[in-house]
């Protein structure tokens, strides 16, 4: 298959995953906004062309967050897709407090290609946060989510420059001596 084609591919499957769900902004943006746009940030501002890196952007959330199994990623991309997703996928099965807590624990041991997918995925998030945040989430949540957030980048550095420089200026923006 042409990197086209496997592109393609894999936008497919995640957008036929995802179509049910929606963003918790006020617009109810559709969810694949969120993958795919993750994908372009390390394509546009960081620069990675790594295929697999980019298949595994777009897949990220659709084991965490559809009814999708690791079985399925690797059987349709891969076990190179399959063992970054595999990293970047939170346990639902644990509480929300030890799934943070694990994510700020992992952040260092990540490979590379986890450690951009991870950084990606925050400066999607928190511009998200910045521009249209969750209808349901107050000041105390959001600074909470920041805060959280520059934990695991924290843990993440050495990894990308231009990413890491806007998640520096959110911070900066956000948490008061950051
Ligand atoms: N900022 C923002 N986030 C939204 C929105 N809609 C859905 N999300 C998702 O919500 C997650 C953050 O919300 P939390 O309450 O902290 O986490 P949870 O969904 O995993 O319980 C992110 O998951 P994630 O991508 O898996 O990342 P992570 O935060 O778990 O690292 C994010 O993609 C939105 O409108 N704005
Ligand atoms: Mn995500």
């Amino acid at each position: 298959m042409s990197v086209a084609e496997i592109l393609i591919k894999t936008v497919n499957f995640a957008s036929t995953k995802h179509k049910h769900q929606r963003r918790k902004d006020e617009a109810q943006t559709p969810y694949i906004n969120h993958p795919l746009g993750v994908a372009y940030i390390l394509t546009s501002e960081a620069k990675i062309d790594n295929i697999h890196v980019l298949q595994a952007a777009i897949l990220h959330d659709t084991v965490e967050d559809t009814d999708t199994t690791f079985e399925e990623i690797e059987t349709e991309f891969g076990v190179e897709v399959c063992n970054i997703v595999r990293e970047v996928t939170d346990d639902k099965s644990l509480t929300k407090e030890t799934r943070k807590k694990l994510q700020v624990e992992h952040a260092p041991n990540s490979t590379y290609e986890a450690k951009l997918v991870k950084l990606a995925d925050k400066l999607y998030n928190l511009r998200d946060l910045e521009n249209s945040p969750p209808v349901d989430w107050d000041e105390n949540r959001i600074n909470q989510y920041f805060n959280w957030s520059k934990q695991v980048v924290d843990g993440l550095r050495g990894t990308n420059e231009a990413m890491e420089k806007s998640l520096d200026d959110i911070f900066k923006r956000h948490i008061s001596c950051a």
